[in-house]
């Protein structure tokens, strides 16, 4: 189990990550979710033993980690940009880390590029022949090239050892960086924005795989990124930082349903707070009412994403004011008499920009907080 404890990290005056608890169970995938400079990334480095605390404690199973370094610590790490060994072919990249104990291995990379003096590098315990023995998914003792043929049927590579890196497309190679970081078994994998690199609709695909693989392969997992969607996809828990704290961490749908502040449902989607009430699980505010079970009794604030409100057959009628076509929806803007929100439609009856239309209120999209002040 991995124990965070009081945790500052500071670059000289800034300080990036600030009195950080956090605690990551055996098996656990915990996403690190926050916007762009709130210290994602500084607390899962500080966690590799890339940056070094200025105040508080990491510790695996009760054991401190100051003074361990990063490749005796067992973790594996993929970044952004996988940051393969471009002169190694996939199977020479996948078997990187088996040359040496687990516990011994250098990282693959110290967040800016490859370690250049690596002393796995022509090792030459390849296989069978070096006598160098690593367990296999179902327990047994497998010899390297064994152990990279799983690895890559498990990431969908099965036929690519012999492949040259850079011939790979970019979601190819994060399959790669993965493969890698898993295959001498870390302890603790430290995902920093694995598929940011990637475009949308690849991003989408492999986090659903990430996630798969992540748990077919029971790891322990810290992935950060700056994605709700990813987030929700790939953790058991969530973790919010803000300017450098964290300041909210549960189940995905704890947080996606009852954010802790405006700050936070904000950064998940809300873009309209209204005060609302809510009634044995019925959420009642100016839009109508919703059955939102996540709603505890009395005066409460409702966040709404803009699918919170929906064309339909409600107590409010509004003007269209701007529409965008999404991929599965309408994206509207509406006149609710002076002010503008949005709201979604479906693309087979979406209104056109003047429509005077009806919206119903769609628990899916409501947020629920406590009364503000
Ligand atoms: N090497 C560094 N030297 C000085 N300041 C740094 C350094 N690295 C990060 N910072 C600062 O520390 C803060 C946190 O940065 P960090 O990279 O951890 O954030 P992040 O949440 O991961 O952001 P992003 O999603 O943009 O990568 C920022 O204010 C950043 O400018």
């Amino acid at each position: 189990m991995l124990k965070v404890d009081g945790l500052d990290v500071a670059y000289g005056r800034i300080l990036a990550v600030s009195e950080v608890d956090l605690e990551i169970a055996d098996g656990e995938v915990v996403a690190l979710l926050g916007p762009s400079g709130c210290g994602k990334s500084t607390l899962l480095r500080a966690i590799a033993g890339l940056e070094r605390p200025t105040t508080g404690t990491i510790s695996w199973n009760g054991t401190d980690l100051a003074g361990i370094p990063i490749h005796r610590r067992g973790f594996g790490l993929v970044f952004q940009d996988g940051q393969l060994f471009p002169h190694r072919d996939v199977a020479g990249n996948v078997s990187f880390g088996l040359r040496m104990p687990a516990t011994q291995q250098p990282p693959p990379t110290l967040g800016g590029g490859p370690v250049a003096s690596l002393s796995a590098e022509g090792a030459g315990n390849e296989g069978r022949r070096g006598g160098l023995w690593i367990t296999g998914r179902g327990g047994e003792s497998l010899g390297i090239a064994a152990r990279v043929d799983e690895m890559l049927e498990l990431v969908g590579l099965s036929g690519y050892g012999g492949r040259r890196v850079t011939e790979l497309s970019g979601g190819e190679q994060q399959r790669v960086a993965l493969a890698r970081a898993l295959a001498p078994h870390p302890r603790l994998l430290l995902l920093d924005e694995p598929l940011s690199a990637l475009d949308r609709a690849l991003r989408e695909q492999l986090a659903i795989d990430l996630a798969r693989l992540l748990r077919e392969s029971g790891s322990t997992a810290l992935v950060v990124t700056h994605d709700h969607d990813e987030a929700f996809t790939l953790a058991d828990r969530v973790a919010v930082m803000r300017a450098g704290r964290i300041v909210q961490v549960g189940k995905p749908d704890e947080v996606w349903r009852r954010p802790v502040d405006e700050a936070t449902a904000r950064f998940l989607g809300c873009d309209l707070f209204l005060d609302a009430h809510a009634d044995n699980g019925v959420l009642n505010c100016e839009f109508g009412s919703a059955p939102v079970p996540w709603a505890p009794d009395g005066p409460v604030t409702a966040g709404l994403r803009p699918a919170a409100l929906r064309v339909g057959d409600g107590p409010t009628e509004v003007t269209v004011t701007a529409r965008v076509h999404r991929r599965d929806h309408v994206r509207l803007v509406v006149d609710t008499g002076g002010r503008r929100v949005d709201a979604v439609a479906g693309i087979a009856d979406a209104p056109e920009v003047g429509a005077r239309v009806r919206l119903v209120l769609a628990p899916d999209g409501v947020a629920v907080l406590s009364r503000r002040g």
